[in-house]
């Protein structure tokens, strides 16, 4: 009872709001509401709405030009509508990488090959390939593993030149990232029992920061880049900036924003507004961004927890993605077996894994929570989110 009175009460108002927030689509198909006050005023390249078709099919990436100002007394034509973004296709993505590893400074594997190829390896090099390890955030386990495992090698076929210890060291590093795990995201409509067709929803969790709502926009390039129609959810309603940001991307693609107006909106209600929404616009995914403050684990779990509540009895939660900012190192662990505990994650998001050295948080995250790295965050312009590819990852790291 108490969650239906949090619909009426929340998610009625915030569905009222959010269809102003719907950038202004139903306005200027004169359905009577008005038009989004809030979109970014300093975002001029905008499209209008009713240039971009938020349903079932991926919007057109060309929008038709403006026909020529008429040279009589009559209103002011509307401005051209821009051309809306085309983003690249997903695939291959990983192979960036190792340029972006390259220009950090000090890549792991370029390391550990120049100790592993010394004439005589000594306790005190091995203990250097281990400590190189940690500092990478592979973790002490996986570390002591490692070591172990190439000593036994090294000892038993004898190899020291550069391209055997290179082939050793990339098989038991692709070994502890394990190509084997499901990395595929479920972002395909789901059918009910009932026979009826509701969107993938892709919940976005992640401490403040770590890139979240980039990601969020990133991702919606990349399904609009593989052909999906998206809607996104602001359920992140702590920062209103971040509702703006979210529309911004979004926008730039064609993909409509679900939103509240009002700085502390319940985001359990902008969430589910954001699921009606795809629903009814026949959408084959819906993102929805949240706001995920770490103040304490309680307020974290209320929150999350009535977001979840809520969207399952609308449809069931296809992923929910915790973001992970790379360069946090233990730090980024102690967050995720948080939200690994409250939310039920299925997937990680490795942010900013471009410039740093401790890439080895790939194979710490996955051993401790069993939740694969499914996406990574290769820099900060709009194409940089690549599908993981462990392969490309342990090349990157080797060849960076
Ligand atoms: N270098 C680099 N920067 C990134 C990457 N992903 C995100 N960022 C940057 O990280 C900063 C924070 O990103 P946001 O998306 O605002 O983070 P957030 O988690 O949504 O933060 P809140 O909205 O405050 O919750 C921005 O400057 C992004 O450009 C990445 O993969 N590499």
């Amino acid at each position: 009872m108490n969650e239906l009175s949090d619909i009426l009460l929340f998610g009625l108002p915030a569905l009222a709001l959010a269809g102003l927030g719907y950038l202004g689509v139903r306005a200027r198909r004169g359905r009577g509401t008005t038009p989004d006050r809030t979109a970014p005023r300093a975002e001029p390249e905008v499209p209008p709405q009713d240039v971009v078709t938020p349903s079932t099919t991926a919007p057109s990436t060309t929008a038709e030009p403006a026909p020529e100002a008429p040279a009589t007394d009559q209103p002011p034509a509307e401005p051209a509508p821009p051309t809306l973004e085309r983003p690249e296709p997903a695939a291959g993505r990983m192979v960036r990488l190792r340029g972006r590893l390259a220009r950090s400074g000090s890549p792991i594997g370029v390391r550990l090959l120049s100790v592993l190829s010394r004439d005589h390896l000594s306790e005190d090099d091995w203990d250097e390939i281990e400590e190189t390890l940690l500092l990478a955030d592979v973790g002490a386990g996986p570390s002591a593993d490692l070591v172990d495992r190439l000593r036994e090698q090294v000892r038993v076929l004898g190899v020291r030149d550069v391209d055997s210890v290179r082939g050793l060291l990339r098989e038991q590093l692709l070994e502890l990232v394990d190509p084997s795990v499901d990395r595929s995201l479920a972002t395909a409509p789901v059918t009910l029992e009932d026979g009826t067709s509701h969107p993938a929803v892709v919940l976005v969790v992640g401490v403040n920061g770590t890139g979240k709502t980039t990601t969020v926009g990133k991702f919606a390039r990349v399904l609009v880049a593989d052909g999906r129609s998206v809607v996104l959810g602001a359920a992140d309603t702590f920062r209103a900036a971040a509702a703006d940001q979210l529309q911004t991307w979004g926008a730039r693609v064609g993909v409509p924003t679900v939103r509240s107006d009002r700085d502390g909106a319940d985001p359990a209600a902008v969430a589910f507004d954001a699921v009606h929404q795809g629903l009814e616009d026949g959408a084959d995914v819906v993102l929805v961004d949240t706001a995920g403050r770490l103040q304490n684990k309680a307020g974290l779990m209320d929150e999350l927890g009535k977001i979840t509540r809520v969207l399952s009895r609308k449809t069931p939660l296809s992923e929910v993605l915790l973001v992970l900012d790379a360069t946090t190192g233990q730090n980024g662990m102690n967050q995720a077996r948080v939200f690994a505990e409250v939310a039920g994650v299925t997937g990680i998001v490795l942010t900013k894994l471009d410039g740093t050295a401790k890439g080895g948080i790939v194979v710490a995250v996955q051993r401790e929570l069993g939740v694969p790295v499914k996406l990574v965050g290769l820099g900060e312009g709009p194409d940089d989110l690549a599908p993981f590819e462990p392969e490309a990852f342990v090349d990157g790291l080797l060849e960076g």
